[in-house]
């Protein structure tokens, strides 16, 4: 593994059984980087990321993460999925899911129940994405904007070297993709960020290089992300939106 790499896939393919999804993959995510995986829909964005995880296993090739098979280094990672199921008769509260970002945190396995520094870690992450104020409030009870916001909070929570997140924007507006963008950017500083987003206008303000996944996957700095390199991915029905929020 290259030094301060913090996920290196070499020559990785991937199928579900069928077709193959992934193909020839070889990439590495530094550590202090905020990146973006963009590409159509089914092109393998959510994949990439089970693989990263070590949900599924390559059908060939190698994927180390901090140096470890992806499995061995879970722990280090926090993870917000594309989609969370939850029961909304389930009475469950702001800071009890954030808390479920701690299970296996630590030496050994735990299931609770939590210890104070647990808690700690929890209100905190909730501090820095302002939901602080509604942890006894009931997760059913809020917006889609802000249980986004308390699913961050879960994923930051594990005090994470590597945060993964699959499109953790798709239920907020602008004003709060922008917060949890500049958020996430600040993050950035003290570790790897790694955000699946459809808009690469958008997310091409805040990050460094775009992992561009359709079967096979290529990494461009965000300054050469060109009309050409678009059309390469997406064909010709490509919708770049550009929010222009920096004025
Ligand atoms: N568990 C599964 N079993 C079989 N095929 C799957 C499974 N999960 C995903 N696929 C297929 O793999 C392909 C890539 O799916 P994936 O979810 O990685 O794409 P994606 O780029 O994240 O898509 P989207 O932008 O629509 O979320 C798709 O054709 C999908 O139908």
């Amino acid at each position: 593994m290259a030094e301060n790499s913090v996920v290196t896939f070499q020559n990785v393919s991937f199928s579900y059984g069928g077709a193959p999804i992934l193909e020839d993959v070889n990439f590495t995510i530094q550590e202090r980087t905020f990146m973006s995986i963009v590409g159509p829909n089914a092109g393998g964005k959510s994949t990439l990321l089970k693989l990263m995880l070590g949900l599924l296993k390559p059908s060939r090739g190698t994927i180390e993460v901090f140096g470890l098979p992806p499995e061995k280094a879970r722990t280090r990672i926090g993870y917000m999925p594309q989609y969370v199921q939850f029961d909304p008769d389930f009475p469950v509260s702001v800071l009890d899911v954030v808390l479920m970002g701690r299970l296996g945190v630590g030496k050994s396995l735990r299931f609770g129940p939590y210890g104070k520094a647990d808690r700690a870690m929890a209100l905190e992450a909730l501090r820095r994405l302002e939901m602080d104020n509604a942890c006894h409030r009931p997760f059913s009870a809020l917006s889609g904007g802000q249980r986004q916001r308390v699913l961050i909070a879960r994923a930051m929570a594990a005090e994470p070297e590597l945060l993964l997140l699959d499109e953790p924007t798709s239920n907020v507006d602008m004003a709060v993709e922008t917060e949890l963008f500049e958020l996430l950017h600040a993050m950035s500083e003290s570790i790897a960020v790694v955000v699946v987003s459809h808009d690469l206008g958008f997310v091409s303000q805040y990050v460094e290089s775009v992992i561009c996944v359709n079967r096979r996957v290529k990494v461009h700095p965000t300054t050469a992300v060109t009309g050409e390199v678009i059309a390469d991915l997406y064909g010709s029905d490509v919708r770049m939106v550009r929010h222009n929020l920096k004025g």
